[in-house]
């Protein structure tokens, strides 16, 4: 493997992925890291200790195809445009991919190492060479309880989602903190002063919330101090798209397309920067201890970490407040429910940067380098 391109590599999740790939020494093992973009073409490209060279234009097919292997987080509407001419004149190099464009290709891999190596490497031997990492939802649910999939125990999940700001892009991160900072700002004298009513504060809270001033350009609607049940496109089913993901990836995730494992859900928007939280509910094929189920969950890789139903202890660890920023995949309130002792439930938090989208493409990366 002698020439990876890079594209997308400054945007929000490029760079969190840039961040990982210094960190674990990764651009050591690259002989030979090109940089492209779609709009600063001859500017000067990061050094990733290869020295800064001209960025190079991700638009050319001709550069594109003296890469061995490309890797792009730059979006679904640039791997619609590019993909297809590059591989039309062609071009064999491998291709990862952190959009969802090429996701459900039969010819396509969705890539998420610590869960489903085994199909990873069926796909290699296959020859297959399109890697994609897969939505966030889904990555972070399966690094918290791939252990009981593996295990056969699961016959179906209901998932119910909390979703950062940050899945839908760095501009609706700032304008989550645009909405905290008017909603703040209209009350703020009011605030200060102890006996203030605090009905007084609602009602100006609110009449900011709902008044054609407050930011609400990205989401569309308010979501600090409020939510937004709605994620991603619709579907004629009345799914939104991001519930479709969970039951379609998760198992060509798994490889068991053939004998799929039933998902569904809501996917809501809360006021969180960039973890995903998830409350499951999962119907057990049989019964087992709870004991048992920390046991398969905490044994499944090396990220996962079980938070006991505890108050103390799920406040303190279970929380996006807690896990931003880390590759921790905390899993707790883990208990059987009133509906049967079938039914467990579980709530995991994960930051949707990291094992939601940068982590399992240099992984694969590595993986690709490796052999
Ligand atoms: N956000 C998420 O949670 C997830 C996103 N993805 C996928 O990754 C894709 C990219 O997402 P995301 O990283 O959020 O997108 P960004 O909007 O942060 O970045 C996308 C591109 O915008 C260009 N750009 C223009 N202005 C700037 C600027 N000021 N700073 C940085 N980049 C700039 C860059 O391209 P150039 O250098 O060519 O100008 C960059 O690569 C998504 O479309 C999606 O397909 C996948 C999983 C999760
Ligand atoms: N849709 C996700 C983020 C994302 O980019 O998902 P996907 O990679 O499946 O398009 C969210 O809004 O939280």
């Amino acid at each position: 493997m002698m020439r990876v391109g890079f594209i997308g590599w400054r945007g929000m999740v490029g760079s969190v992925l840039m961040d990982r790939m210094r960190a674990e020494g990764d651009f050591d093992l690259i002989p030979e890291a090109v940089f492209f973009t779609t709009s600063q073409v001859g500017q000067p490209g990061p050094d990733v200790g290869q020295g800064a060279r001209p960025l190079q234009d991700a638009e050319s097919i001709d550069a594109l195809r003296e890469m061995d292997l490309i890797l792009t987080c730059q979006g679904g509407d640039y791997t619609k445009a590019i993909y297809p001419k590059l591989r039309a004149t062609g071009w064999d190099g491998y291709w990862i991919d952190a959009a969802s464009a090429l996701r459900m290709d039969p010819n396509a891999t969705i890539i998420l190492d610590p869960v489903n190596q085994p199909v990873i490497d069926a796909a290699l031997e296959q020859g297959k060479r399109d890697f994609i990492g897969g939505n966030c939802t889904v990555s972070l649910m399966l690094m918290a309880i791939g252990g009981l999939f593996r295990e056969g125990l699961v016959e179906w999940i209901s998932a119910m989602t909390y979703q950062a700001a940050s899945g839908a892009g760095a501009k609706n991160m700032r304008e989550l903190l645009s909405q905290m900072g008017a909603l703040h700002g209209a009350v703020s004298p009011l605030l200060d002063d102890p006996a203030s009513a605090i009905l007084e504060i609602d009602r100006r809270v609110t009449e900011t919330m709902r008044g054609t001033a407050f930011p609400t350009e990205n989401f569309g609607a308010p979501l600090a101090g409020s939510l937004i049940p709605w994620i991603d496109t619709a579907l004629p089913n009345g799914q939104s798209r991001e519930e479709w993901k969970g039951m379609a990836e998760t198992n060509k995730i798994l490889g068991r397309e053939g004998d799929p494992v039933p998902i569904d859900g809501l996917c809501v928007r809360i006021g969180a920067m960039r973890c995903h939280s998830q409350g499951l509910t999962v119907k057990l094929t049989r019964d087992c201890s709870i004991a048992q189920i920390e046991e398969i969950i905490a044994a499944s890789n090396d990220w996962v970490r079980l938070v006991p139903n505890d108050r103390q202890e799920t406040v303190q660890g279970l929380s996006p407040a807690a896990v931003t920023g880390t590759l921790t995949v905390p899993v707790g309130r883990l208990r059987k429910m009133n509906l049967g002792e079938r039914y467990l439930t579980a709530f995991t938090v994960g930051d949707q940067l990291l094992w939601g989208a940068a982590e399992p493409l240099r992984r694969m990366l590595r993986i690709l380098i490796a052999r």
